[in-house]
Protein backbone atom coordinates (compact mmCIF):
# COMPACT_ATOMS: atom_id res chain seq x y z
CA UNK A 1 0.00 0.00 0.00
CA UNK A 2 2.10 2.77 -1.18
CA UNK A 3 -0.57 4.83 -3.20
CA UNK A 4 -0.48 8.27 -1.47
CA UNK A 5 -4.11 8.51 -1.54
CA UNK A 6 -4.34 5.59 -0.03
CA UNK A 7 -1.84 6.10 2.62
CA UNK A 8 -3.81 9.51 3.50
CA UNK A 9 -7.12 7.41 3.67
CA UNK A 10 -5.49 4.65 5.80
CA UNK A 11 -4.34 7.55 8.48
CA UNK A 12 -7.90 9.02 8.28
CA UNK A 13 -9.28 5.62 9.29
CA UNK A 14 -7.39 5.63 12.48
CA UNK A 15 -9.63 8.53 13.86
CA UNK A 16 -13.42 6.08 13.72
CA UNK A 17 -14.14 4.41 16.61
CA UNK A 18 -17.17 1.83 17.12
CA UNK A 19 -20.40 3.70 16.80
CA UNK A 20 -19.49 6.69 14.86
CA UNK A 21 -21.69 8.40 12.39
CA UNK A 22 -19.19 9.43 9.14
CA UNK A 23 -20.01 11.76 6.20
CA UNK A 24 -17.87 9.86 3.59
CA UNK A 25 -16.48 12.37 1.01
CA UNK A 26 -16.37 12.33 -2.46
CA UNK A 27 -13.37 11.39 -5.47
CA UNK A 28 -10.67 9.21 -5.65
CA UNK A 29 -8.79 9.65 -2.14
CA UNK A 30 -12.38 9.53 -0.72
CA UNK A 31 -12.94 6.37 -2.39
CA UNK A 32 -9.68 4.15 -0.43
CA UNK A 33 -11.09 5.59 2.38
CA UNK A 34 -14.33 4.27 1.68
CA UNK A 35 -13.16 0.95 0.85
CA UNK A 36 -10.51 0.72 3.55
CA UNK A 37 -13.55 1.50 6.35
CA UNK A 38 -15.71 -1.17 3.92
CA UNK A 39 -12.89 -3.50 5.47
CA UNK A 40 -13.29 -2.55 8.82
CA UNK A 41 -16.56 -3.29 8.59
CA UNK A 42 -16.67 -6.61 7.52
CA UNK A 43 -14.44 -7.20 9.95
CA UNK A 44 -17.38 -6.20 12.30
CA UNK A 45 -17.27 -2.36 12.70
CA UNK A 46 -20.35 -0.85 13.82
CA UNK A 47 -20.52 3.04 11.89
CA UNK A 48 -23.03 4.60 10.33
CA UNK A 49 -22.33 6.78 7.15
CA UNK A 50 -23.83 9.62 5.01
CA UNK A 51 -22.32 9.93 1.39
CA UNK A 52 -22.03 13.17 -0.13
CA UNK A 53 -22.89 12.04 -3.68
CA UNK A 54 -24.57 9.35 -5.74
CA UNK A 55 -20.99 8.02 -6.53
CA UNK A 56 -20.50 7.46 -3.00
CA UNK A 57 -23.40 5.92 -2.06
CA UNK A 58 -22.41 3.28 -4.13
CA UNK A 59 -19.49 2.73 -3.90
CA UNK A 60 -20.32 2.68 0.49
CA UNK A 61 -23.08 0.12 -0.54
CA UNK A 62 -20.81 -2.25 -2.14
CA UNK A 63 -18.04 -2.27 0.59
CA UNK A 64 -21.07 -2.85 3.06
CA UNK A 65 -21.17 0.64 4.95
CA UNK A 66 -24.41 1.13 6.89
CA UNK A 67 -26.14 4.34 5.08
CA UNK A 68 -28.12 6.90 6.68
CA UNK A 69 -29.19 10.42 5.76
CA UNK A 70 -28.96 14.07 7.45
CA UNK A 71 -32.94 13.83 7.73
CA UNK A 72 -32.32 10.61 9.85
CA UNK A 73 -28.72 12.25 11.53
CA UNK A 74 -28.67 15.47 11.27
CA UNK A 75 -25.59 15.73 13.20
CA UNK A 76 -22.39 13.95 12.39
CA UNK A 77 -19.48 12.67 14.38
CA UNK A 78 -16.63 13.04 11.39
CA UNK A 79 -16.42 13.75 7.83
CA UNK A 80 -13.46 12.52 5.84
CA UNK A 81 -13.05 13.96 2.28
CA UNK A 82 -10.86 14.89 -0.40
CA UNK A 83 -9.73 18.45 -1.59
CA UNK A 84 -8.32 19.91 -4.75
CA UNK A 85 -6.74 22.41 -3.53
CA UNK A 86 -5.54 22.63 0.68
CA UNK A 87 -3.45 26.15 1.80
CA UNK A 88 -1.68 26.40 5.34
CA UNK A 89 -5.12 28.13 6.79
CA UNK A 90 -6.72 24.60 5.62
CA UNK A 91 -8.92 26.68 3.47
CA UNK A 92 -9.67 24.83 0.52
CA UNK A 93 -11.23 24.14 -2.94
CA UNK A 94 -13.15 21.67 -3.83
CA UNK A 95 -15.83 20.36 -6.24
CA UNK A 96 -13.50 18.90 -8.55
CA UNK A 97 -15.47 15.63 -8.61
CA UNK A 98 -19.08 18.00 -9.09
CA UNK A 99 -20.02 16.84 -5.30
CA UNK A 100 -19.16 20.10 -3.33
CA UNK A 101 -22.78 20.73 -2.44
CA UNK A 102 -23.55 18.15 -0.57
CA UNK A 103 -19.97 17.77 0.31
CA UNK A 104 -20.18 21.30 2.33
CA UNK A 105 -23.71 20.13 3.50
CA UNK A 106 -22.04 17.02 5.33
CA UNK A 107 -18.91 18.76 5.99
CA UNK A 108 -21.16 21.69 7.97
CA UNK A 109 -23.07 18.80 9.68
CA UNK A 110 -20.14 17.15 11.25
CA UNK A 111 -18.72 17.78 14.82
CA UNK A 112 -14.52 17.38 12.43
CA UNK A 113 -13.81 17.16 8.99
CA UNK A 114 -10.93 16.08 8.46
CA UNK A 115 -9.13 16.25 4.63
CA UNK A 116 -6.73 13.50 3.11
CA UNK A 117 -4.67 14.26 0.37
CA UNK A 118 -1.66 13.90 -1.34
CA UNK A 119 0.81 16.44 -1.31
CA UNK A 120 0.40 17.48 -5.11
CA UNK A 121 -2.81 19.21 -3.03
CA UNK A 122 -1.12 21.64 -0.46
CA UNK A 123 -0.23 25.02 -2.04
CA UNK A 124 0.66 28.19 -0.89
CA UNK A 125 -2.59 30.25 -2.22
CA UNK A 126 -5.60 29.31 -3.68
CA UNK A 127 -6.50 29.28 -7.22
CA UNK A 128 -4.71 27.24 -9.55
CA UNK A 129 -7.19 24.89 -9.79
CA UNK A 130 -10.43 25.94 -11.38
CA UNK A 131 -12.75 27.18 -8.91
CA UNK A 132 -16.50 25.08 -8.94
CA UNK A 133 -19.23 27.07 -8.68
CA UNK A 134 -22.96 25.78 -8.58
CA UNK A 135 -25.85 27.32 -10.11
CA UNK A 136 -29.40 27.03 -10.80
CA UNK A 137 -30.41 26.59 -14.36
CA UNK A 138 -32.25 29.87 -14.89
CA UNK A 139 -30.47 32.86 -16.13
CA UNK A 140 -26.86 31.15 -16.35
CA UNK A 141 -25.40 33.82 -18.60
CA UNK A 142 -26.37 36.20 -16.25
CA UNK A 143 -25.06 34.47 -12.73
CA UNK A 144 -22.02 33.67 -15.13
CA UNK A 145 -21.58 37.53 -15.53
CA UNK A 146 -22.10 38.05 -12.10
CA UNK A 147 -19.84 35.56 -10.68
CA UNK A 148 -17.21 37.59 -13.21
CA UNK A 149 -17.82 40.87 -11.53
CA UNK A 150 -17.84 39.08 -7.93
CA UNK A 151 -13.91 37.88 -8.84
CA UNK A 152 -12.79 41.02 -9.69
CA UNK A 153 -13.87 42.97 -7.51
CA UNK A 154 -11.12 41.23 -5.04
CA UNK A 155 -8.70 40.95 -7.70
CA UNK A 156 -9.63 37.86 -9.29
CA UNK A 157 -9.93 37.41 -13.06
CA UNK A 158 -9.98 34.67 -16.15
CA UNK A 159 -12.24 32.57 -18.08
CA UNK A 160 -15.87 30.77 -16.08
CA UNK A 161 -17.19 28.20 -18.02
CA UNK A 162 -19.59 25.55 -17.73
CA UNK A 163 -18.15 22.07 -16.89
CA UNK A 164 -19.35 19.80 -19.80
CA UNK A 165 -20.05 16.02 -19.30
CA UNK A 166 -17.43 14.82 -21.83
CA UNK A 167 -20.23 13.90 -24.13
CA UNK A 168 -20.97 17.21 -25.41
CA UNK A 169 -23.65 18.43 -22.68
CA UNK A 170 -23.10 20.38 -19.70
CA UNK A 171 -22.91 18.17 -16.72
CA UNK A 172 -25.39 18.08 -13.98
CA UNK A 173 -24.71 17.80 -10.56
CA UNK A 174 -26.33 15.30 -8.28
CA UNK A 175 -29.08 17.84 -6.63
CA UNK A 176 -29.82 18.78 -10.61
CA UNK A 177 -27.75 22.38 -11.17
CA UNK A 178 -24.97 23.28 -13.35
CA UNK A 179 -21.46 23.96 -12.39
CA UNK A 180 -18.88 26.98 -13.26
CA UNK A 181 -15.09 26.06 -13.08
CA UNK A 182 -13.45 29.86 -12.69
CA UNK A 183 -10.18 30.17 -13.91
CA UNK A 184 -9.37 33.05 -11.47
CA UNK A 185 -5.76 31.80 -11.70
CA UNK A 186 -4.57 33.22 -7.45
CA UNK A 187 -7.18 34.31 -5.10
CA UNK A 188 -5.92 36.60 -2.93
CA UNK A 189 -8.79 36.75 -0.40
CA UNK A 190 -10.85 33.49 -0.32
CA UNK A 191 -12.85 34.82 2.35
CA UNK A 192 -14.19 38.17 0.65
CA UNK A 193 -14.69 35.66 -3.17
CA UNK A 194 -16.56 33.75 -0.72
CA UNK A 195 -18.94 36.57 0.55
CA UNK A 196 -19.27 37.63 -2.87
CA UNK A 197 -20.53 34.93 -4.40
CA UNK A 198 -22.61 33.85 -1.74
CA UNK A 199 -24.57 36.91 -2.44
CA UNK A 200 -24.76 35.94 -6.44
CA UNK A 201 -28.22 35.05 -7.11
CA UNK A 202 -28.16 31.91 -9.09
CA UNK A 203 -25.19 30.85 -7.30
CA UNK A 204 -26.09 27.98 -5.13
CA UNK A 205 -22.74 27.21 -3.57
CA UNK A 206 -19.21 27.48 -3.97
CA UNK A 207 -16.16 25.27 -3.72
CA UNK A 208 -14.22 27.51 -1.47
CA UNK A 209 -14.31 25.80 1.64
CA UNK A 210 -13.24 28.01 4.85
CA UNK A 211 -13.39 27.03 8.56
CA UNK A 212 -14.63 23.70 7.77
CA UNK A 213 -11.92 21.82 7.93
CA UNK A 214 -10.21 20.68 10.89
CA UNK A 215 -6.94 18.83 10.04
CA UNK A 216 -5.41 17.30 7.07
CA UNK A 217 -3.95 14.03 6.64
CA UNK A 218 -1.21 14.82 3.75
CA UNK A 219 0.71 12.01 2.12
CA UNK A 220 4.18 12.31 0.61
CA UNK A 221 7.45 11.51 0.07
CA UNK A 222 7.97 11.82 3.71
CA UNK A 223 5.20 9.62 5.15
CA UNK A 224 2.33 11.63 6.59
CA UNK A 225 1.73 15.49 7.15
CA UNK A 226 -0.49 16.24 9.53
CA UNK A 227 -2.04 19.86 9.27
CA UNK A 228 -4.32 21.23 11.75
CA UNK A 229 -6.05 24.46 11.43
CA UNK A 230 -4.50 27.64 13.07
CA UNK A 231 -6.72 29.17 15.58
CA UNK A 232 -8.39 32.73 14.22
O1 LIG B 1 -14.15 17.83 -4.02
C1 LIG B 1 -14.15 16.72 -4.48
C2 LIG B 1 -15.30 16.17 -5.21
O2 LIG B 1 -16.29 17.14 -5.43
C3 LIG B 1 -12.98 15.83 -4.30
O3 LIG B 1 -12.79 15.61 -2.94
C4 LIG B 1 -11.79 16.49 -4.90
O4 LIG B 1 -12.06 16.74 -6.27
C5 LIG B 1 -10.53 15.62 -4.78
O5 LIG B 1 -10.65 14.51 -5.60
P1 LIG B 1 -9.51 13.41 -5.71
O6 LIG B 1 -9.37 12.79 -4.37
O7 LIG B 1 -10.01 12.46 -6.77
O8 LIG B 1 -8.24 14.12 -6.14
Amino acid sequence: MNDPKRLAAAAALELVVPGMKLGLGTGSTAAHFVELLGERVRAGLNVIGVPTSEATHRLAQECGISLTTLEETPELDLTVDGADEIDSALRLIKGGGAALLREKIVASASRRMVVIADGSKKVQTLGAFRLPIEVVRFGVEATRRAIIAAGAAVGCSGDVSLRMDGVGHALVTDEGHLLFDASFGRIPDPEGLALLLNAVPGVVEHGLFIGLADEAFVAGEGGIERLVRPAN
